[in-house]
């Protein structure tokens, strides 16, 4: 079964861009949870461009007040700053069921690439186990074709295929050598003992034919599209046919 995590993000966005209250990101992500949906994830971000350390903690509790699973995705080499603890203090307070670990910089307009699992192992095993030390599960970003021994030797329970490559090759017709890229991968990951999540740019025009091909995903988190969505079908009939899109496959 796939589970289906709500990115509430971009709630925060709107809510920010007149410095006020609403949006309000909990009462979004309670109208997701009472949809069906799974579980929330945010991605703070250190520049706080959308999620901001209150909404974290004020998001953990309204996922353990409903017994879900709590995504919380970031950086854990950014440094802290004014507003931003780091990832790992984040973490230590809000104690997400589960840490994405994604190597995001400033200067990205968002998440673009996986690790480098070769180049950052030692730095990852160590990051991994603190966060399992703290009763997370831990994921981590990683790109269709990724050197998975790499990332199975950083302890890591699962791995989160960055599906923008998909995303961009369904939309320009011509998706079937990206789907057999992210299909092995997902196969080697499951060699390795490793689970599968999966995000970003999924939506309900592309979804459907990823999960058909790609064995194995646990998870997919969901954000931009979704929430674009339910501009115009409502927070409540999104996330079900999102739903939908789960069931029928
Ligand atoms: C890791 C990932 O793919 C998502 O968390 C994505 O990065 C959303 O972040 P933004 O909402 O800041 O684009
Ligand atoms: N981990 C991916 C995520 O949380 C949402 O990404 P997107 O749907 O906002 O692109």
């Amino acid at each position: 079964m796939t589970v289906l995590s709500v990115n509430v993000n971009k709630i925060a966005v709107l809510r920010n861009s007149r410095g006020a209250h609403d949006p309000d990101v909990v009462t979004a992500a309670r109208a997701c949870l009472d949809a069906g949906a799974h579980g929330i994830t945010v991605h703070p971000r250190p520049d706080a461009r959308h999620i901001r350390t209150d909404d974290v903690f004020a998001l953990a509790e309204l996922t353990r007040s409903y017994g879900v699973e709590f995504n919380l995705e970031g950086n854990p080499f950014a440094p802290p700053r004014d507003g931003y603890p780091g990832f790992h203090a984040l973490c230590a307070e809000a104690r997400p069921a589960q840490a994405t670990l994604v190597p995001d910089g400033d200067g990205q307009l968002t998440s673009d690439h996986g690790f480098d699992f070769v180049r950052e192992r030692d730095a990852l095993r160590e990051q991994v186990s603190t966060l399992k030390a703290l009763g997370c599960r831990v994921s981590l970003f990683a790109d269709a074709g990724a050197d998975l021994s790499a990332a199975a030797a950083s302890g890591a329970d699962r791995i989160e295929l960055y599906t923008g490559p998909y995303a961009e090759a369904y939309a320009s017709g011509s998706a079937d050598t990206q789907l057999a890229l992210f299909a092995e991968t997902a196969r080697a990951a499951a060699a390795h003992g490793m689970g599968v999540n999966a995000g970003h740019d999924l939506s309900q025009a592309n979804l459907g034919r990823f999960l058909r091909d790609v064995p194995n995903v646990l998870e997919v988190s969901i954000g931009h599209a979704l929430i674009g969505e339910a501009l115009y079908a409502g927070l409540e009939a999104t996330v079900k046919a999102y739903l939908a899109i789960l069931d029928g496959r």
